[in-house]
């Protein structure tokens, strides 16, 4: 399993390429989640808590994730995907699951799960652009960005570093080509040591 993280830093952009390039891969989003609207609170400026784990529906993308764990053929197959065989004999298939979200390494039942984790960077500038960009339902009120995201991003980052290690920090502003060819070299390594493994 593998993981990536911050918002509009190109995580699912990173994500979908990725899966396109390995065989037997499958996303599961943390978007997917969010609760409705209405059972999110405001804060005391009245801005919607969107960036907070309490936000999404984590019971259900864990149960998800758990249904991949079981049985990742069935769970291909249910989305229309492979399997696909790579290698002569079944039983040395290696089937790889991309978990691409904001907030996933700061769950801990989630984050002790992965292989490996990516965090893709990119300076607070770069990211309000991208995100002005970004039209989300519901979409971002006036000054929803630095009195709510990027504020929140902090805390989140910052509560992460203190609880994981072993995160790949990415520079988002590469170009997405690069970032692919070097998170598809890594997990193809990872992937082999995996095999080599069982
Ligand atoms: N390496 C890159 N260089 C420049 N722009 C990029 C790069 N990767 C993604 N983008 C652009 O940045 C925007 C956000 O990308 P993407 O949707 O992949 O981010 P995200 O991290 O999944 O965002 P979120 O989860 O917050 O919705 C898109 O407009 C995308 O085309
Ligand atoms: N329902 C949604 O997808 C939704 C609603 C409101 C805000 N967001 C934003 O998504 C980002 C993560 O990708 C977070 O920064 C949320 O603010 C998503």
């Amino acid at each position: 399993m593998f993981s990536f993280r911050m918002t509009n830093g190109g995580k699912s952009t990173l994500s979908r390429s990725l899966h396109q390039q390995i065989p037997n891969s499958c996303i599961i989003a943390q978007d997917s989640y969010f609760k409705d609207d209405s059972a999110v609170p405001e804060d005391s400026n009245g801005f919607k808590q969107y960036d907070i784990l309490d936000a999404l529906h984590m019971d259900t993308m864990m149960s998800d994730v758990d249904s991949w764990r079981r049985d990742p053929e069935t769970f291909l197959r249910q989305r229309g995907l492979g399997p696909e065989r790579t290698t002569p004999s079944a039983d040395r298939e290696v089937f790889v699951l991309i978990v691409e979200g904001f907030l996933i390494f700061n769950y801990r039942p989630l984050n002790e799960l992965f292989d490996k984790r990516y965090f893709i960077q990119i300076p607070y500038d770069v990211c309000k652009r991208r995100r002005s960009s970004r039209v989300y339902t519901p979409p971002d009120p006036p000054g929803y960005f630095e009195g709510h995201v990027w504020p929140m991003y902090l805390k989140n980052r910052q509560e992460m570093e203190s609880i994981v290690s072993g995160i790949v920090f990415l520079d988002g502003l590469k170009p997405k080509e690069e970032l692919l060819a070097a998170v598809c070299k890594d997990v193809c390594q990872e992937i082999e040591r995996l095999r080599e493994k069982d």
